[in-house]
């Protein structure tokens, strides 16, 4: 029985091997984790180490912040911009100093920078200028990200150019950064480093001026694109009056802000010259812009990546006081783009040629600009800031303009270039072979008596008395020149030129053109002028009238049939082009790829190698 009985109250249940330990249980309350957390050594030595780094982390960082604030209390750091004009400024300046001409440490370029800027002449260059030979000058830059140091009004100061790649659209660009640090607790020093510079600068601009441009594609701002040497007014010869009051005018819209305001109206002005192929439009505007001393910003309307939007912003980035330059403005707009591009889009109408083109181009490519993309631009932006911009457009054909765009407050002042005056060919003649700066226009007689002031009716603005008798020496005269001309004899020679050629025939490019075979021989010039204009009119009376002999019967073409032929011609060149522009910007952006690409594999060697060093 009782065996029995111990066999059943004997628990079924294996016996275990060893006992659990309180250690190994997992903790049920936080103290008792914290406890057992503390209980594994391998984690008290990771605390141990996080608490000496972050220690040491925010020792750093006190450090720093201090050194931070210190060389703040005693440095100015000014960063510019390579876009911006202010960068020019300073590369002229830094030019000028003796110290950056010592630098060993520089890179060398052949492009132009900013206006006369940074392109110092080495000793012996000088002299390369007057020779036959095609010279580029070179332009020293401080080498990127090298650290120059000066010293500027007793205050040593640091310079560091840099340029990075950064991703501009679909295209990559390069962006530089001039970051100049003094080492000093006057900020004025900083202001007055920019404004000599400024000063030095627009010093160096006195006989340039700069042109801007807009690039392809998605890059929307205005580069740099040359600098020219001022063109003076008085080498534009017009009819009397036409260039005195455009430059009044242009004066005296800049200096009356103040005027505009008070009555609200938009301070913009806008010119159009329109008229002959080669009768001094943009030669004008060129001089216009020398006297008075505003850069040219060049807007194509036609370029490829331009359309209502990128146009806008262009516009809004034009700075203050400039002139706006819209040239053959009728090739992108003329009536046949109406202002809803549906309409022009219309290819079927016979009478709307250009519109066809236009609309073919349009479903072609969406990047265009439209007539009422243009018209909102100018309405809208150059309405909200008062910035004194001056808009020039030029055309041959006014007709063809669309009448929204050539209105007053788009366009105010209308200017008719004509083919050559009599008084234009006798200006030139005379200008051509005697170019100092004279008063033109006054007979020498006439300068004799005391009126002749210098404004006359000519208008031409020089002060100067023309001497009674003027000898004036021809370069290396021909045998027909052998004797010096006087002034009187230049004179009545002009006389006969002009008397020889038509009013309103030729253009003054193409009587520059002729002077400019007989440049040195003016009796010469005189003896074949009337040959050469008979000639010129024969030429072109037979490009203008059909030929005399009967033409083959596959040479007649109905007139519809030539305008077609036009027309389709025109598609073509504007489909070859935008074709081109498109393998074009392919191009780039293969090249650019592959530079990013080879960029990576050496970026990534680099890192890849500090690596294996470490
Ligand atoms: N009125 C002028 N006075 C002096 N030179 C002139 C004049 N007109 C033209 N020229 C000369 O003719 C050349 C062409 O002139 P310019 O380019 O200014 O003509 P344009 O009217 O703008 O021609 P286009 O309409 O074809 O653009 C220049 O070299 C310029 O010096």
């Amino acid at each position: 029985m009782a065996s029995n009985a111990t066999s059943v109250t004997e628990p079924n249940v294996a016996p275990t091997s060893t006992p659990i330990s309180s250690a190994d249980t997992v903790p049920l309350n936080i103290s008792s984790i914290i406890t057992f957390l503390f209980s594994l050594s391998a984690l008290r030595d990771w605390l141990k180490l996080i608490l000496i780094g972050g220690f040491f982390e925010t020792c750093r960082q006190i450090v720093f912040g201090l050194y931070y604030k210190m060389v703040s209390a005693f440095w100015v750091n000014a960063y510019f911009d390579g876009h911006d004009a202010c960068y020019d400024w300073l590369m002229v300046w830094l030019s000028k100093q003796p110290s950056w001409k010592r630098s060993r440490d520089v890179q060398i370029s052949t492009q132009t920078y900013g206006a006369k800027s940074s392109a110092i002449t080495l000793d012996g260059e000088e002299n390369h200028s007057s020779s036959l030979k095609s010279f580029r000058k070179l332009s020293y830059l401080p080498s990127l990200s090298v650290t120059y140091s000066l010293w500027y009004k007793g205050c040593y100061m640091t310079i560091t150019r840099t340029q990075e790649q950064v991703q501009n659209g679909w295209f990559g660009e390069k962006e530089q950064t001039l970051n100049i640090s003094i080492l000093t607790r006057n900020r004025d020093i900083l202001v007055h480093l920019l404004q000599e510079a400024r000063t030095e600068y627009i010093a160096a601009q006195e006989h340039h001026m700069c042109i801007f441009a807009h690039m392809d594609g998605w890059n929307n701002g205005w580069t740099h694109v040359a600098s020219r040497s001022k063109r003076s007014l008085n080498s534009i010869i017009l009819d009397p009056g036409i260039k005195e009051m455009l430059v009044e005018d242009a004066r005296g819209f800049l200096e009356s802000k103040a005027w505009y305001a008070e009555r609200g109206i938009p301070f913009r002005r806008g010119y159009l010259l329109w008229g002959a192929p080669g009768s001094g439009k943009s030669s004008l505007i060129h001089a216009l812009a020398g006297e008075l001393g505003l850069d040219i910003y060049v807007v194509s309307l036609g370029k490829a990546g331009l359309d209502d939007s990128s146009l806008n912003s262009l516009i809004n980035q034009l700075p203050e006081r400039c002139i706006a330059l819209m040239e053959d403005i009728d090739a992108a707009f003329t009536t046949e783009l109406t202002r809803d591009n549906e309409a022009a889009n219309d290819s079927k109408n016979p009478q709307n040629p250009g519109g066809s083109a236009l609309s073919l181009a349009s479903t072609q490519t969406n990047n265009r600009v439209t007539l009422s993309g243009l018209l909102n631009t100018l309405d809208a932006d150059w309405h909200a800031h008062q910035l004194g911009r001056i808009l020039f457009a030029t055309t041959n054909k006014f007709s063809s303009l669309d009448p929204a765009l050539r209105r007053p407050g788009r366009m105010d002042v209308h200017i008719e270039f004509k083919l050559a005056s009599k008084y234009q060919a006798r200006e030139l003649f005379y200008r051509f072979f005697h170019p100092g700066d004279v008063v033109t226009g006054i007979d020498d007689d006439e300068s004799d008596s005391d009126e002749s002031d210098g404004s006359s009716d000519s208008g031409y603005s020089s002060r100067d008395k023309p001497e009674k008798v003027q000898l004036i020496e021809i370069e290396t005269p021909t045998v027909h020149d052998k004797d010096k001309l006087t002034n009187g004899k230049l004179r009545s020679l002009a006389n006969e030129f002009a008397d020889a050629i038509p009013e309103h025939e030729f253009s003054m490019a193409a009587l520059q053109g002729y002077l400019m075979m007989h440049k040195t021989a003016p009796l010469q010039a005189i003896e074949q002028v009337g040959i050469w204009s008979q000639k010129e009119k024969e030429d072109r009376a037979a490009k203008d009238q059909p030929t005399q002999h009967e033409p083959r019967k596959e040479d007649v073409k109905l007139p519809e049939e030539t305008e077609k032929e036009k027309l389709e011609k025109e598609i073509t060149q504007r489909v070859e082009k935008e074709v081109r522009e498109h393998l074009e910007r392919e191009r780039f952006e293969k090249e650019l790829m592959e530079r990013i690409e080879k960029e990576m594999t050496a970026k990534m060697e680099e890192l890849f190698n500090g690596q294996h060093i470490c």
